[in-house]
């Protein structure tokens, strides 16, 4: 029997990508975002947007569901680079 990987939440990212922003290891993608700046952050956060938009008009479920997966990874790169948390936000939702 196939055996499916292990679904990662939101809020697991969130933890996976403040240890790296932390630990700093070699090699990582959050860390050379987050070394990039938030001009940089909030570019991408724009572009990613986009590219939801353009999924959501024209493309599949899955290809829409991997442009939010990544819209979801830049705010929360914007996020940790700002040194906000979960609750943050949370106590807006
Ligand atoms: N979930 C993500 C994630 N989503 C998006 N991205 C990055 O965001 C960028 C997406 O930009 P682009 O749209 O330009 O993607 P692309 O690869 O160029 O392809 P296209 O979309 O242009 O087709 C890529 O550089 C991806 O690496 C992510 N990078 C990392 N993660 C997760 O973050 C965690 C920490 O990652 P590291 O810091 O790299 O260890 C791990 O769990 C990763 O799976």
């Amino acid at each position: 029997m196939t055996q499916l990987p292990p679904v990662k939440t939101f809020e697991a990212l969130f933890a996976e990508l403040q240890e790296r922003a932390a630990t700093r290891p070699a090699g990582s993608g959050t860390v050379k975002a987050l070394d990039a700046g938030v001009h940089t952050q909030g570019k991408k956060i724009l572009e990613e947007a986009g590219e939801v938009w353009i999924a959501a008009e024209y493309q599949s479920d899955e290809e829409l569901s991997e442009e939010i997966s990544q819209l979801l990874y830049w705010v929360q790169v914007l996020m940790v680079g700002r040194g906000l948390s979960l609750d943050d936000v949370y106590r807006h939702l």
